[in-house]
């Protein structure tokens, strides 16, 4: 996996030309994607990641391809899309609206300690900070309005038990996105899928978030959250890390205090980023699309996480 739209080095050469980064050297595909075709390609001017786009078109990518520019030009760590001669970021290759971006050092970091989660709560904050004037306007397609699409689709599925329980959550964050609380919360583009495999390390140093695809405008604190849920937890049981929650949070906090709607909206936030993903890996284990070759991830992670944030005390914002 995957590489769905093949890219030679000759495709390449004649097309990189509309850039000023030099002739083409080197092209190979990287196996790890799940839904773009993705290439690490070198060039007289060094090393980027080309993209084509599978799904997504030209009318759908400048939302998350111009907020890459707007924060990597604000210095937040992230790829940089590379414009052509002509100053546009979104070009066709082989029928595929496609991009190149700058090349994240390092790996990911799958079992994330401390010293990870501060940097990467840091970073969450001023990524928050740097996108609050970013001129397109998106919202989560994963929020609220999705869950009530797709939380009766995947019902039929469960057992009465577990049918109660997203029944009760889904009712609960209803009453929560109605709330006065709710209201005041701060709220702006998010990358709203940050978990530890796209964020990239050089040993403990953070060199950027990647994969900005479920981008949308939602508040800040999900996105905190949704981090929260998948860095600082204990992988086989969800539950969450005292010490590298703390870590995260107090780093995030370091640059953008929380306010206090947000403290009373803790735990509502950590059971919604619970549910989103909950809600996802169902549909996509129940029903996979015609042409999946993948894999669902395994929803009864999420379900494990959101029995936890319902029932257990959670860490308090300070
Ligand atoms: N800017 C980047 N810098 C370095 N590596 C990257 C970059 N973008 C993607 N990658 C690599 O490509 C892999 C697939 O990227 P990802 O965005 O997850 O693809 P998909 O959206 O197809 O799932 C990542 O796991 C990472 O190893
Ligand atoms: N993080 C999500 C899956 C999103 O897919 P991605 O590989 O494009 O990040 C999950 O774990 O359910």
């Amino acid at each position: 996996m995957a590489v769905f739209t093949p890219v030679s080095l000759d495709d390449l050469s004649g097309w990189i030309s509309q850039f000023s980064l030099g002739k083409a050297l080197a092209i190979k595909g990287i196996s790890s994607g799940i839904e773009n075709s993705n290439f690490f390609i070198t060039t007289e001017s060094g090393e980027y990641v080309l993209t084509l786009f599978e799904k997504l078109s030209f009318e759908q990518l400048p939302f998350y391809l111009e907020l890459m520019r707007h924060l990597a030009q604000r210095d937040v760590l992230v790829p940089a899309p590379i414009p052509n001669k002509n100053g546009s970021i979104i070009n066709a290759l082989n029928g595929k609206p496609a991009a190149i971006v700058t090349k994240l050092e390092g790996a990911y970091q799958p079992k994330p300690q401390s010293v990870h989660c501060a940097e990467v709560g840091t970073m969450l904050a001023r990524m928050h900070l740097a996108a609050k004037d970013f001129g397109i306007r998106q919202p989560n397609l994963r929020g609220l309005p999705w869950w009530r699409q797709t939380a009766p689709v995947v019902l039929p599925y469960l057992n009465e038990e577990t049918q109660n329980l997203l029944r009760t959550e889904m009712q609960f964050q209803e009453d929560f996105a109605a709330s006065d609380i709710y209201a005041q919360l701060p709220n702006g583009p998010v990358h709203a899928d940050l978990f530890r495999d796209n964020a990239m390390f050089v040993d403990t140093r953070l060199t950027g978030f990647f994969d900005f695809y479920f981008a949308g405008c939602d508040t800040w604190l999900f996105d905190l959250a949704v981090t929260v849920n998948d860095w600082c937890i204990d992988l086989p049981t969800g539950a969450l890390d005292l010490p590298r929650v703390q870590a995260m949070l107090d780093a995030y906090h370091a640059v953008r205090p929380f306010t206090p709607a947000e403290q009373q909206a803790w735990n509502a936030s950590l059971r919604a980023a619970a549910l989103r993903f909950w809600l996802s890996r169902l549909y996509d284990f129940y029903l996979p699309r015609a042409a999946e070759m993948l894999t669902p991830h395994d929803p009864t992670h999420f379900e494990r996480i959101l029995r936890l944030r319902v029932t257990h005390a959670n860490p308090p914002l300070n």
